[in-house]
């Protein structure tokens, strides 16, 4: 590859996430030798200014990773130039392809998605959309299904599939990809990850940040579309996907596809049971007061910031067993992390004395704050007590736990991966366009079976989490949300 293309790259995603991870890279040598990284963006700056505004973002990142060296740097800024372009405009954009040069050229597109079927078609009149190219498209390309398909259309037209690298950060997680390596690298779990060992799963997106100066963007999408219709069911996916023959990027998605297809549509009629809707009004989190989503909007809005779900999965190996997820803006904690839930023991023979004696196994993948994996197990609790007594115990599966003097591994941004992976060509991690238009047909079908006042959203209060109408969704069922106590 002889050059990354930032679109965007002097934006907010650009600066905080895309040029830190790959200043990261470059420090851990991992940058093919002689890339050139170009940001393109419409502002009209020079280069030097573009690199000391870069530097000035890498760095403050760097050194609180304690990762910044001078040396590291120089090679980076080597490799860094700008050029003022219109990405829509196919006349602008012929300086950039002279600077790209011959030879393979990755365009990440790092604007507004409402741009990219106009910046796509420039893209491909100017020469940078040949069979070698490669396309990165954020998230959320389109607000639903039709427009997903128009712009992802105009993508197709100048990019075949294998060229086009749909982002979505969450599969370039770390501990996403453990999840792969803990179903699929070990023979233990495998035999009991069905409805005969599993009551059900939860996954958690929880946010204490608000939505702020974005709301012109989020006003539109919501919780639903901003982080449901990717990021968790990306989750779900690699959950419930059936083992795949290999890592090949079609065998995963193929996997990821059949789950999707196998969601029960939510209706109109059963929207209320399970689905919940939520948007935080003034509150206090972390110890400050903030105001409430319509105050920052400055009007009234009936956009939700928080969903709970109840998703079923109807196949043979999930029948039974319900997937609530749950995502949610200002709410106490940012802590995502998805719980597998166990069944009890069919009998218990520890009876007496302690209330819930024994406690069914659960399997708790943290993703954010802390990224772990631990499993609870019952053990018995020490002493000569005359009835053996248990308590459950949490035994750690993240790397580092066996050996304490080990330093671990600095927490990677989750771009780093995914860039790295596009700039070699590899999509296992990314979205397929069928996947995506699975997704987007069962968000629309949540989204189309909300109609009427009845789902406008319930009110809660910045700090809690969420309306209780999604503890109700749990309750009801017998079952609780993870308090993340234990
Ligand atoms: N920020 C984040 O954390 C996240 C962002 N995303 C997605 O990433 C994308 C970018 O978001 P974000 O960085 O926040 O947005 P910003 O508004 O901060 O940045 C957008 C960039 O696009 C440039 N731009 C706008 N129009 C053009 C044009 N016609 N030609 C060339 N450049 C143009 C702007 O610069 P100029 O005005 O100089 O042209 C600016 O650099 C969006 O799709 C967003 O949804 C996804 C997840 C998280
Ligand atoms: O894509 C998005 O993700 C962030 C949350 O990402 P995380 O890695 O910090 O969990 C969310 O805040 C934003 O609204 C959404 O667009």
């Amino acid at each position: 590859m002889a050059a990354l293309v930032l679109f965007g790259g002097g934006g907010d995603l650009a600066m905080r996430m895309l040029l830190p991870s790959l200043y990261f890279l470059e420090h851990d040598g991992l940058l093919p030798d002689g890339l050139k990284v170009i940001g393109a963006a419409r502002s009209d700056e020079t280069r030097e200014e573009y690199v000391a505004k870069v530097r000035q973002s890498v760095e403050a990142k760097a050194k609180a990773d304690e990762a910044w060296s001078t040396a590291s740097w120089d090679r980076m800024a080597a490799r860094l130039d700008y050029l003022a372009v219109d990405a829509t405009s196919a006349e602008s954009l012929k300086p950039l392809k002279d600077k790209v040069g011959d030879g393979a050229c990755t365009s990440f597109l790092a604007v507004s998605p409402s741009l990219y079927a106009r910046i796509v078609t420039a893209m491909r009149a100017a020469g940078l959309a040949e069979a070698d190219d490669r396309v990165v498209l954020e998230k959320p390309v389109g607000r639903d299904l039709e427009t997903f398909r128009e712009i992802d259309d105009a993508v197709a037209d100048a990019f075949s599939e294998p060229q086009v690298f749909r982002i979505d950060h969450y599969l370039g997680k770390e501990t996403v990809q453990n999840l792969i390596a803990l179903r699929f690298g070990n023979t233990i779990f495998e035999p009991l990850w069905n409805n005969l060992s599993i009551d059900h799963v939860q996954i958690t997106v929880g946010e204490t940040v608000g939505v702020g100066d974005r709301w012109p963007y989020y006003d539109e999408y919501g919780a639903l579309r901003d982080m449901l219709q990717n990021h968790m069911l990306q989750l779900l996916c690699l959950v419930a996907m059936e083992p795949p023959s290999d890592l090949d990027p079609d065998s995963v998605r193929n996997e990821k596809v059949k789950v999707l297809r196998s969601l029960r549509p939510v209706t109109h009629e059963e929207a209320g049971r399970v689905t919940v809707r939520g948007q935080y009004v003034a509150g206090t989190v972390e110890g400050k007061s903030v105001a409430g989503y319509d105050e920052e909007r400055g009007e009234d809005s009936d956009t939700e910031t928080f969903i709970a779900v109840r998703a079923d999965i109807d196949n043979w190996r999930w029948a039974g067993v319900p997937f609530f997820m749950r995502t949610g803006k200002r709410l106490p904690e940012k802590r995502t992390e998805i719980v597998i839930q166990f069944k009890p023991v069919p009998h218990s023979i520890f009876h007496g004395g302690d209330p819930g004696a024994v406690q069914a196994n659960r399997l708790v993948i943290a993703l954010q704050p802390e990224e772990d994996i631990s499993l609870s197990v019952m053990n018995k609790r020490p002493g000569l007590d005359q009835r053996m007594r248990l308590q459950p115990i949490q035994m750690s599966l993240s790397w580092g736990q066996n050996d304490k003097s080990a330093s671990p591994p600095r927490r990677r941004i989750a771009y780093e991966r995914l860039l790295l992976d596009a700039l070699h060509g590899d999509s296992t991690l990314f979205v397929r366009r069928d996947e995506a238009e699975q997704a987007w047909k069962w968000v629309d079908e949540v989204s189309e079976a909300w109609r009427g006042a009845a789902f406008k959203p319930h009110d809660y209060a910045a700090g809690t989490w969420g309306p209780p109408e999604a503890d109700y969704l749990l309750s009801r069922t017998g079952r609780a949300w993870n308090s993340g106590d234990a």
